[in-house]
C-alpha cells in the first residue's frame, strides 16, 4: 500500500433483519481513523461496537454510506472483493482466539500465511512468536498453552502478513488482568509503533490508558 493506513466512515448505517424485526445496528455514523492511531470503540452491550468494526473490518457491507480505506472504498464491494481486501490488508484477533486446535503455535502461524498465498521461512515465524514473548513455544497446541499464551499466539498471527488495518474485538475478554493488560500493551506496541490503524472494541476500561482515543457508542451511534 502506498499511502499511510487511513478509514474514512461516511454515514454508514447497518440493520439486520426485516421489517418488524429489523434492528438497527448503525445509525448514520461518521468517524475517521488514522495511521499511527490505537482507538478503543466503548459503549454497552448491543450499542454496535461489533458492527462498527464489522464494517471498518470489511466482514459486513452497510446499508447506507460509505468505507472509504487508504486501499480503496469497500462499501459497495461483493463477498469476493471484501475477502481479498480483508486477506490483503486487515488482520483480526477475537475473544475466542479461534486457533486451529489440531496444529502448534507455529503451524496455526504457517496456516494463516498459506490462506494468503504467502510463505515465510520459519525464522520469520519464530521471530514473530518471539516477539510476542512466546519464545520456545513454537511446537506447542493450543490446549498446551494458557489463555494469555493463545491470544498472544492470535496477536502474532494477525500481524504476521504485516496488515495496514488491526481490529480487536474484545481480544481480553477471557483472560485474566494480568495477561489482557499485557495483550493491549502488545498490539499497541506491535501495530502503532509501525504506524499502522488498530482498533479495538471493548468494555473493559482498565485498556483506556493504552489508547489514543476511545469512540463511546449508544444506540448504534457514537456519542463522545
Ligand atoms: N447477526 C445479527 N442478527 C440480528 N441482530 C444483530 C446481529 N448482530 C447484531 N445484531 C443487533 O445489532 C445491535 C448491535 O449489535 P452489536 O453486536 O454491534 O453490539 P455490541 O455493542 O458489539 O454488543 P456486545 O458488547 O454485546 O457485543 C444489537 O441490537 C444486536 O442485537
Amino acid at each position: 500500500m502506498s499511502s499511510a493506513p487511513s478509514i474514512s466512515v461516511r454515514g454508514v448505517s447497518l440493520s439486520f433483519g426485516k421489517s418488524r424485526a429489523r434492528t438497527m445496528a448503525l445509525q448514520g455514523v461518521f468517524a475517521e481513523f488514522q495511521a499511527g492511531q490505537f482507538t478503543i470503540v466503548g459503549g454497552p452491550s448491543g450499542s454496535g461496537k461489533t458492527s462498527l468494526l464489522s464494517v471498518i473490518g470489511g466482514l459486513l457491507s452497510p446499508d447506507e454510506g460509505a468505507v472509504v480505506t487508504s486501499a480503496g472504498e469497500i462499501s459497495g464491494m461483493d463477498k469476493g472483493a471484501l475477502a481479498a481486501f480483508r486477506r490483503q490488508h486487515c488482520g483480526f484477533v477475537f475473544q475466542g482466539f479461534r486457533l486451529f486446535d489440531a496444529l502448534s503455535a507455529a503451524e496455526n502461524l504457517a496456516m494463516s500465511l498459506a490462506l494468503r498465498q504467502m510463505h515465510l521461512p520459519r525464522r520469520a515465524i519464530d521471530a514473530a512468536l518471539d516477539a510476542v514473548g512466546l519464545s520456545g513455544k513454537a511446537r506447542l497446541r493450543p490446549n498446551e498453552m494458557s489463555g494469555g499464551e493463545k491470544q498472544r499466539v492470535a496477536v502474532a498471527r494477525a500481524l504476521l502478513h504485516e496488515p495496514a488495518y488491526v481490529f480487536a474485538d474484545e481480544p481480553t475478554a477471557s483472560l485474566d488482568r494480568e495477561s489482557g493488560l499485557r495483550v493491549a500493551e502488545l498490539l499497541r506496541d506491535l501495530v502503532v509503533r509501525k504506524g499502522r490503524l488498530l482498533v479495538l472494541v471493548s468494555h473493559d476500561e482498565r485498556l483506556t490508558p493504552f489508547a489514543d482515543r476511545v469512540l463511546s457508542m449508544e444506540d448504534g451511534r457514537i456519542v463522545s
